[in-house]
């Protein structure tokens, strides 16, 4: 009988080793469009996962919705699973002028301003994406022509201030290029585990400039549309081509 996961509702076995995960089920339904032989695996709350094939190689699609706790979820389940290769495809907001609308942000790294890893692993352990993950995922944005820039990336619980002054200018110094909301979950999840990981992000607006007014993010742009679909192509060729696991320790 196959055992069904509580929280995902995606089967306990069986599941390929790779998983394109992306924060909305909408999205997760445009990836499994351009699948071979896609079949949905389960769906629940903002879970809705899929698996098929690109260019030969098996692989989950999954949504795992807003939020770090929400995808820690998934990446626990898919883990349950047998996914042992993870890529978060999603969108950030830009913290520079250089980093424009329908840019790709290729993440090597991201501040773990995120909520849920903290109770995971003290705060100085590293958010790092898997450098081979980092370096696929811009070869095939180069190979694509997408318009991409590598960098640091904040992950942060709260999408909207509060009353607490934001280090914006401070990050922004440090190179910071974009904020969303769930990679460095990914990330440290990973490296706890011993998986792979990276991820690749489309600008829909500048953060530093909008986000204090949820009025004026606008995400739903066609600038943005346009990228994020040409992004899955870029990231389902990367995540095929990632073979790591034999080299780590
Ligand atoms: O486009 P996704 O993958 O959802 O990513 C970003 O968009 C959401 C906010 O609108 C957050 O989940 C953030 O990380
Ligand atoms: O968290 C996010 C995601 C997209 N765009 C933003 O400005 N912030």
């Amino acid at each position: 009988m196959t055992v069904i996961l509580p929280i995902t509702k995606i089967p306990r076995e069986g599941l390929p080793t790779r998983a394109l995960v992306v924060g909305d089920p909408a999205r997760a339904d445009a990836v499994a469009a351009q699948l071979d032989d896609a079949q949905l695996l389960g769906e629940n709350r903002e879970y809705r996962s899929y698996r098929g094939r690109w260019r030969g190689t098996d692989l989950v699609v999954s949504s795992h919705g807003v939020g770090g706790p929400g995808a820690l979820c998934l990446f626990t389940e898919l883990a349950a699973a047998g996914v042992r290769t993870y890529l978060r495809l999603g969108t950030a907001g830009s913290l520079t002028d250089t980093v424009g609308d329908g840019d790709l942000v290729v993440a090597e790294a991201a501040v773990r301003d995120d909520g849920v890893t903290p109770q995971l692993v003290p705060a100085e352990y590293p958010s790092f994406a898997t450098p081979e993950a980092v370096l696929a995922l811009t070869a095939a944005a180069r190979e694509h022509r997408l318009r991409h820039h590598r960098g640091l990336v904040w992950t942060r619980a709260a999408f909207s201030p509060g009353v607490l002054e934001l280090p914006v200018r401070q990050y922004q110094a440090a190179r910071v290029i974009a904020i969303e909301m769930e990679l460095s979950t990914l990330l440290v999840f990973a490296a706890l585990r011993g998986f792979t990981a990276g991820g690749a992000l489309v600008i829909d607006g500048n953060a530093s400039q909008d986000n204090a007014d949820p009025t004026r993010y606008s995400p739903h742009r066609a600038v943005v549309t346009e990228a994020v679909r040409a992004s899955v192509a870029v990231a389902l060729d990367a995540l095929v081509s990632l073979d790591v696991e034999e080299d780590r320790a």
